[in-house]
């Protein structure tokens, strides 16, 4: 299953990722350190030849990979090992569920345990003086793991001094602490192991340290179905100094004579999701309809009732201010339109602009392909066609039915080679797939309902995929966060308002739901 989603080297952004889609599937984040846990104690147990008179030192931070440490404790100790956990700090900073259940297990198995919490740095030096500490038989670091961040402050930075100080065999877990596991730079010390277990998949900073990668049960469908992970990482936090502007700028060019909802709704989903500045360039005379959707909005109009090759100087000037272009909704099919459409997509080919291409946009780019006036989208364009538009663009009969999923990906793969670009197919399952010569990816979305099968919710989608382009994401992950956002959208209005839902429900739930699933 090479085209799926799977990465050989992993970031700490990938691993929260992973964790939070496992979660969306059901798997709670305690069974995957359980895993962890077991697959350490294995490796560990094995490695060294361990037995019952043996004795480990496991010394634990306050995050989950100190949990994984605890987790090693009882593990060891349910084989007769004789266990001697340090938590770096004071028990009641544990700071996840999971973490806390395994240092209350910890404490409740005496037999083979005994556990420390340290709260001053001289505490920690008596310890690492006790005859227990100096007769082990290894050093477990389960202090920091992808959580790190800054300067490695105490009582954390002694901790690593006192494991490299020691003779002991050192094994780290996860990651050696202190490293940064996506640069593999070590800003002021780590600990220097003799191996690390590390889970799921090498860190990309990873280069000469000696690893074991232990699975821990992350399902293939973690990278598969896009979920709430992929979603979280997209809504950008904005920096503390953050001017207007910095989060998001989006320019939407569509409407027509006949079509003055479209543009709206794609450039109030933008608005909605929390972008700075959102400018509607819309044709003459439906300003006033654009603008009376919301006062936030900034419209500006084209010199006709259709937008012509005369507008496309100042598409050009908008497209320049904005960080993000979606093209496309409501635009209509106007010959002169068309000739506007042509003369501005092929420009924008070229400024390597990120651009989102809905609705009648993915008509005309048919139209350009057919006439070869265009051979191949670059990576910065996003088209979003259900799969009628899509055979505007690319020749094919059939597809494999939409949950026959790694035949219907092949096949997809096969046929969008032919155009390049990043693909949102729309459907009851959507998949986003980007084609690449080294290797091409497939993300499926399962959220959404039968219900959003009317008027607007493409446009709505297509408003989120530009707003995430517009803070920074990559196209690939902006229509993976768009499209899953927009079927937990129709979903939620689904529930609030029953089976008759509108593209405008959906717009309306954004905000409050965002908010109680704390993105
Ligand atoms: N995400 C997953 O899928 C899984 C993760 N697991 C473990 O969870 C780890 C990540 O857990 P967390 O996100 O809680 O992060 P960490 O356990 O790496 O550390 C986070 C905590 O450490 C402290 N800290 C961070 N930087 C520091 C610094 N520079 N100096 C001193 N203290 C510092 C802070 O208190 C912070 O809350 C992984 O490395 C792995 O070991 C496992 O439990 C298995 C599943
Ligand atoms: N039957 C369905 N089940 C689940 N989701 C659907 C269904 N029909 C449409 N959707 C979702 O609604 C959104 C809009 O799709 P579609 O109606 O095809 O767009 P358009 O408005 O461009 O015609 C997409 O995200 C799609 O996944
Ligand atoms: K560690």
């Amino acid at each position: 299953m090479s085209f799926f989603f799977d990465k050989d080297t992993i970031t700490a952004e990938d691993v929260s990722q992973l964790d939070a889609n496992s979660a969306s599937l059901g798997i709670p984040n305690g069974y995957l350190m359980e895993c962890a846990g077991l697959q350490a104690t294995n490796k560990i147990y094995e490695h060294y030849k361990l037995n019952s008179s043996s004795s480990v030192v496991i010394m634990c931070g306050i995050g989950n990979n100190g949990g994984d440490g605890l987790c090693i404790a009882r593990h060891l100790a349910t084989r007769g090992i004789s266990v001697f956990v340090i938590l770096l700090g004071d028990s009641i900073h544990i700071r996840t569920q999971e973490s806390r259940l395994n240092w209350e297990l910890v404490n409740t198995l005496t037999l083979k345990i005994r556990s420390y919490s340290i709260k001053n740095i001289k505490q920690l030096k008596t310890l690492c003086k006790s005859e227990f500490f100096m007769n082990a038989d290894i050093i477990i670091d389960a202090l920091l793991g992808t959580g790190v961040t800054g300067k490695i402050r105490e009582p954390i930075s002694t901790a690593i001094d006192m494991i490299n100080q020691s003779n002991l065999p050192k094994i780290s877990i996860d990651v050696p602490s202190g490293m940064n596991p996506d640069t593999g730079q070590i800003t002021e010390k780590s600990v220097n192991c003799d191996f690390c277990i590390t889970f799921h998949a090498k860190k990309k900073g990873f280069a000469n340290i000696k690893t074991w990668v232990a699975p821990i049960g992350i399902p293939l469908e973690a990278s598969l179905f896009i979920g709430d992970g992929d979603l979280r990482s997209a809504i950008k936090k904005r920096d503390k100094d953050f001017h207007k502007g910095q989060y998001g700028k989006l320019l939407v060019i569509g409407g027509s004579s006949s079509y003055s909802g479209a543009p709206s709704l794609a450039a109030m989903s933008a608005l909605e999701l929390g972008i700075d500045l959102c400018i509607c360039f819309v044709p003459k005379g439906i300003g006033n309809v654009v603008r009376s959707f919301s006062p936030n909005l900034i419209v500006q109009e084209g010199v006709a009732e259709n937008f012509s090759n005369s507008d496309f100087l100042q598409a050009k000037k908008l497209s320049n201010w904005a960080d993000a272009v979606l093209i496309g909704p409501g635009l209509g099919k106007d010959p002169k339109t068309v000739e506007f459409f042509e003369k501005y997509i092929l420009w924008i080919l070229g400024k390597k602009i990120p651009c989102v291409v809905d609705a009648d946009g993915i008509k005309m780019l048919g139209k350009l392909f057919k006439e070869s006036k265009i051979a191949r989208l670059t990576s910065s364009i996003v088209i979003t066609p259900h799969m009628e538009e899509l055979k505007s663009i690319v020749r094919f009969k059939n597809l494999p039915k939409f949950d026959e999923i790694e035949k219907r990906t092949k096949k997809l793969i096969s046929i969008l080679e032919k155009i390049g670009g990043v693909i949102l197919v729309k459907g009851v399952y959507d998949y986003v797939i980007k084609i690449s010569k080294k290797r091409s990816i497939c993300r499926v979305n399962r959220s959404g309902c039968p219900e959003m099968a009317v008027g607007g919710t493409g446009d709505v989608l297509a408003g989120l995929t530009s707003a995430f382009l517009s803070i920074g994401n990559s196209p690939f992950n902006s229509a993976c966060a768009a499209v899953y956002l927009n079927g937990l959208l129709g979903e939620s209005a689904k529930k609030s308002y029953g089976p008759r839902i509108h593209a405008t429900d959906m717009i309306k739930n954004l905000k409050s739901f965002l908010l109680f699933k704390k993105f």
